[in-house]
């Protein structure tokens, strides 16, 4: 690990007072170097941070016993954590999640001061338009960071995501990981929970990018309406130096209007001329998009090595932001043909062509809505077979609109397992099914990998697509508390075109 400077308990307060944080240090100005939000993940030395809606006093024991120096905490949870850590040294705040992101900010020394931190949001497109620039910038030879739903990869560290945006701890280990490094480029997917829970709090973005906004997250858990994920994601404009929108976006003006809080603002479009970056000549073919590309006076060719009408927009984002960070015109070329975004658009056929199967991470209302048109556009006269299902405790109206589009556009659909939590896979299909419109046909197939060879003996003897959507390449099932292991959507679709055709 690389070297993180020690603070005395008291620097931090001090720094909380004077970012208008209160705070109060309670028992002795101890050593800390770090900072840790899990006990099953201590390092030596750290200060431990108690909060959460499930935190339990036994996970702080658990800290101390591991090596955490002093803890932090809420004054409402002061007295129960005194009794199961008599006389540790501890910070008392009024706000944990602000505290402890400000605190983390200082303590890993404001590494975006040293970097070029480009923060991606929006409804649909965050991972592959964040994929886009990173292949861009490995063709400009400028490694960068990747933080986001698919992997965290920060130059030292890399593994699969848990969340999109990291709890503010995490994000400023993996900022301080990536300038160790030596890396200077920091992409990042900013998601509406990581700017209304202050994940990102008092980080300096150099570039914000808006893609889109649709309805999603709206739960008891998640948003409690539109406003409230709208505004979330907004928020991304009050720490970036420029803003990128793009003017194609339901709501563009409110969009527009926030981001002139930035110092500047670049603007993209794929249908329309009067952005700053716009997209003409748009031609489509089953494995990949290509484009003219009207930028900066001039028209350049763009190979896309990605399917779907709706890359172009996430291309256009990624070009603007790589033209933002010094990328020539030739390096943005050639990481753009070269992509490819792990489970997103991922095309396998067999050896005929009679058999497709698109796996894709589509899943609310937005991308079902984009995926299908540009399906039906790319694959005229194609019977379309869809396998999906919808997640547990979470987003609860996507039962109702995801059977809606796929009735517009499918041939015949299967519902099936998609990360049921504490739900049954029936039950959610039950819903799924009472929404279907009766001009589509449907079957229950709780088995993700028996519906999906279904699908497959469906579409046998019929050009067709088979659509597996929603698990793009994940290899987990979220069943109650456990993330179990299973075998991904891609795989199993090449195994099945491989070993029957
Ligand atoms: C409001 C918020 O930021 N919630 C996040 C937060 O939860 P929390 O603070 O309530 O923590 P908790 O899960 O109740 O656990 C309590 C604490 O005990 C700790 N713990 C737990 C077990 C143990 O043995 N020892 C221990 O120390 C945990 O590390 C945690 O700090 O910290 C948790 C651990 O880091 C996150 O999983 C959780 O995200 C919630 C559940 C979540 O996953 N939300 C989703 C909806 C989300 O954020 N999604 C967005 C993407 C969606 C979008 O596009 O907008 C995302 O950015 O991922
Ligand atoms: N610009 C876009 N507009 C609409 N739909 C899109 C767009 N880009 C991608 N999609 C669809 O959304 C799916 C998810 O894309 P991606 O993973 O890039 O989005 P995301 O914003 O990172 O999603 P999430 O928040 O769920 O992680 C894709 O598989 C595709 O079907």
């Amino acid at each position: 690990m690389p070297p993180l400077k020690a603070f005395h308990a008291s620097d931090v307060v001090d720094n909380l007072m004077s970012n208008e944080c209160r705070a109060r240090l309670i028992g002795a100005d101890i050593a800390i170097q770090g900072m840790s939000i899990d006990s099953r993940a201590i390092e030596k030395g750290c200060l431990f941070v108690c909060k959460g809606v499930s935190f339990k006093p036994q996970f702080l024991s658990m800290a101390l016993a591991s090596g955490a120096s002093a803890y932090m905490c809420e004054k409402s949870a002061e007295e129960a954590l005194a009794r199961v850590a008599p006389g540790a040294p501890h910070i008392v705040v009024e706000d944990i999640r602000r505290a402890m992101a400000l605190a983390a900010a200082f303590m890993y020394d404001h590494p975006d001061r040293a970097l070029n931190v480009i923060g991606i949001t929006g409804t649909k497109g965050k991972s592959t338009t964040a994929y886009m620039l990173r292949s861009i910038l490995d063709a400009a030879n400028m490694p960068s960071s990747i933080l986001g739903s698919i992997e965290t990869d920060d130059g030292l560290v890399r593994h699969e995501s848990h969340n999109t945006t990291p709890e503010a701890p995490d994000l400023w280990r993996h900022l301080h990981n990536t300038e160790q490094s030596g890396r200077k480029v920091m992409v990042m997917e900013v998601s509406s929970h990581g700017l209304k829970y202050e994940r990102v709090l008092g980080l300096h973005f150099e570039t914000a990018c808006f893609l889109n906004i649709g309805r999603d997250h709206i739960s008891p858990v998640e948003h409690s309406d539109f406003e409230d994920y709208f505004s979330s994601k907004l928020k991304i404009f009050d720490q970036c130096s420029t803003a990128v929108v793009n003017i194609d976006s339901d709501h563009k003006d409110r969009i527009l209007d926030a981001a002139r809080k930035a110092q500047r603002i670049v603007t993209f479009s794929a249908e329309q001329s009067d952005a700053d970056y716009t997209a003409r000549n748009i031609s489509l073919s089953a494995r990949g998009t290509s484009f003219d590309l009207i930028a900066e006076g001039e028209t350049r060719k763009i190979d896309l090595g990605i399917a779907g009408r709706f890359n172009v927009s996430n291309a256009l984002a990624a070009i603007v932001m790589a033209r933002l960070s010094g990328v020539n015109f030739d390096s943005i070329e050639k990481g753009l043909s070269s992509v490819r975004v792990p489970g997103r658009m991922e095309i396998v056929a067999s050896s005929d062509e009679e058999s497709l199967a698109i796996v894709d991470y589509a899943h609310n209302e937005l991308s079902f809505k984009t995926l299908f048109e540009s399906v039906e556009n790319d694959y005229p006269g194609r019977k379309i077979i869809a396998v999906f299902g919808a997640p547990g405790g979470k987003a609860e109206e996507r039962r109702e609109c995801l059977p809606r589009v796929a009735a517009q556009y499918a041939d015949f659909v299967i519902y099936t397992e998609e990360d049921p939590a504490h739900e049954r896979v029936e039950d959610i299909c039950a819903e799924l099914a009472a929404n279907t419109p009766s001009n589509l046909s449907y079957e229950v197939i709780v088995d993700r990998e028996q519906a999906i060879e279904q699908a497959f003996r469906i579409a046998e003897g019929h050009p067709s697509v088979v659509l597996l959507l929603a698990k793009g390449d994940e290899t987990s099932q979220h069943r109650g508390d456990r993330y179990v292991e299973v075998e991904s959507d891609l795989s199993i679709a090449k195994r099945i075109l491989t070993s029957c055709h």
